[in-house]
């Protein structure tokens, strides 16, 4: 069976965990659509959100990650775009409820106010949780209305 390819973004703040969070996706199975930035030059996180947006809305992926310095503005950005609904996570225990409860289809992180091994937590927390649907489902379609 083909393996999910999850799409994975990020500002300048956020490359440096993008890069480790890529690799985590990899070793567990994950093809990885990257789709930036780069390297560590300042760039606009809006850009990067919309490009999230853009590759669930064309189906490209069904999942993806997005990091910035906070994790706030680009997580607005994707937002934007109906087809998202990407939570922002400070540890395992939102990732897990992004999923029951949310059907969260976009991780977000702050870079600069968590590390490592709690973006991994929130990372398995958001892979591995299942949406609860029932009455959550309810208030998901009234998102997307
Ligand atoms: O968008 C953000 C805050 O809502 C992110 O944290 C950005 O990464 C941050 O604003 C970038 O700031 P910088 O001073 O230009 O590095």
């Amino acid at each position: 069976m083909a393996s999910e390819t999850i799409a994975i973004a990020c500002d300048h703040a956020g490359f440096d965990l993008k890069e480790s969070l890529k690799k985590e996706l990899t070793e567990r199975g994950f093809d990885v659509l990257d789709l930036g930035t780069n390297g560590p030059d300042s760039v606009d996180y809006p850009d990067f959100g919309v490009a999230m947006g853009d590759a669930i809305a064309e189906g490209k992926v069904r999942r993806g990650v997005l990091v910035c310095g906070s994790g706030i503005g680009i997580s607005i950005a994707a937002n934007r775009n109906p087809a998202v609904r990407a939570a922002l996570c400070q540890n395992g225990l939102m990732a897990k409820l992004s999923r029951q409860h949310n059907d969260a289809n976009v991780l977000a992180l702050g870079s600069r106010l968590i590390g490592i091994e709690t973006a991994i937590d929130c990372l398995d927390a958001f892979l591995n949780t299942a949406f609860e649907g029932g009455r959550h489902q309810r208030r998901v379609d009234k998102l997307g209305a």
